[in-house]
């Protein structure tokens, strides 16, 4: 590999203000690689994955380079440094502001920071006494290294559009690499290309959505013709799906607290030809006038989470979240549950998901529920856990629940 100096500092200095002033890692590489319009194709893709890598091994890197986080321009470059050798590569020899350590002696501090699995995976103590806690020795061997893994981009064909298959031929003659994932809508794109020109996206014959998030609407399994309520649609991934699944026949409420986001859905529902979504803003109380009540035939709620089973794809969630916010967003989980079941009517169905891995915030939220007053009312149908470490998908919880007759 060869290494342009010109391209270092964009990379460390962009690295910087994600791991350590917040930046958001998906924008900020965006706006570096606008602002650099004259980097070919080769450059770009060096820079967003050095970026990403950076972020995904910040700990590794750090503690191997320097055993404490970087401070100064030079303590950067020794950063990327470790990170290139670590990767496989030779680092440029000719780079004075790479002498300050040796090869071998990164290699040395590798060794010894390996023998430690927070420093080798590179995650916050905290998280690993957590998760090791929560769940176990023996998954959390698997599962940890499974989310440090890139992930591919999976797209699911839309059915209101076309069969899967029919899909992928046309997407392979605009020129986009995609194989079959499964036995249901979902295609993987092999290497990572823009499509959102495409006449076949704009055209709503598919959607970008991970492989663990288009089993929900499997999971559930809406009949065509009945009222879904999806309560934290978001810009509507799966609503799409359940409108798909529910062959456009019915009605479905796809609310969130975020106008900015069912905006958004709205848009995707157009171009997907679905005309079955009605949107509606929460109100910022989160607590609904007792004429939602027991209306749903089927409730959503796909509710907001730390994101740690999605850390292939968003490695920053690993430095952002800290104890206090899991605590937060538990109770904010709690409350949904609490106020949004009276939403779905006696015998309907109730899907609580996350695309979380801790069971503080999927089974054991599910089971305080059922055992709280207001849970009383429902049973647990079926749960599922899905992962890195099982299939080719995010971390994500799903349970099934039946609200009694
Ligand atoms: C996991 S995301 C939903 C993703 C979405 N269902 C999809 O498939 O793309 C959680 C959503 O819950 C929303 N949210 C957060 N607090 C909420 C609340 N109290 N009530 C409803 N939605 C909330 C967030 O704005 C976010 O869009």
């Amino acid at each position: 590999m060869r290494f342009y100096k010109n391209l270092i500092p964009p990379i460390w200095q962009t690295a910087r203000a994600i791991l350590q002033e917040g930046a958001h890692a998906h924008r900020s590489i965006q706006q570096l690689l606008r602002s650099n319009k004259k980097w070919g194709s080769r450059d770009r893709r060096f820079v967003a994955e050095q970026i990403y890598e950076l972020i995904r091994w910040y700990r590794l890197y750090y503690e191997v380079a320097l055993e404490r986080p970087p401070e100064t321009e030079a303590d950067w470059w020794l950063m990327l440094k470790t990170a290139w050798l670590l990767q496989g590569h030779q680092p440029p020899e000719d780079w004075p502001e790479m002498q300050g350590l040796d090869s071998l002696e990164i290699w040395r501090r590798h060794r010894v920071a390996v023998e430690n699995r927070a420093i080798r995976e590179s995650i916050p103590d905290w998280l690993e006494e957590r998760a090791l806690q929560e769940v176990g020795e023996e998954r959390w061997a698997k599962l940890l290294p499974a989310l440090n893994s890139s992930a591919d981009v999976v797209l699911r064909s839309n059915s209101l559009k076309a069969p899967r298959q029919k899909v992928l031929h046309r997407l392979r003659k605009e020129g986009l690499p995609v194989e079959l994932l499964g036995d249901r809508e979902a295609l993987v794109l092999g290497q990572n290309r823009k499509f959102t020109h495409l006449k076949s996206y704009e055209e709503g014959w598919f959607e970008v959505q991970d492989y663990a998030s288009q089993q929900l609407a499997h999971f559930l399994k809406p009949q065509a013709g009945r009222y879904l309520v999806d309560a934290c649609a978001g810009a509507g991934g799966k609503s799409l799906h359940l409108a798909a699944l529910m062959k456009n026949r019915g009605e479905i409420l796809s609310m969130d607290l975020s106008e900015h986001k069912l905006k958004e859905l709205r848009k995707r529902a157009k171009r997907a030809g679905v005309s079955i979504i009605k949107t509606e803003k929460i109100p910022a109380s989160g607590r609904f006038s007792p004429a939602y009540y027991n209306m749903a035939d089927y409730l959503v709620l796909d509710v907001p989470c730390s994101g740690l089973g999605v850390l292939r794809r968003n490695p920053q969630t690993k430095w952002i979240i800290k104890p206090e916010f899991l605590e937060e967003i538990q109770a904010t989980q709690a409350h949904i549950l609490r106020e949004y079941s009276l939403l779905c009517k006696p015998g309907g169905q109730l899907l609580y998901a996350t695309c979380s891995i801790l069971p503080s915030e999927n089974e054991w939220q599910v089971q305080r529920f059922l055992q709280s007053p207001d849970g009383q009312e429902f049973e647990l149908l079926k749960e599922q856990h899905l992962g890195p470490d099982r299939g080719p998908e995010d971390g994500f919880y799903m349970a099934l629940l039946q609200r009694k007759g």
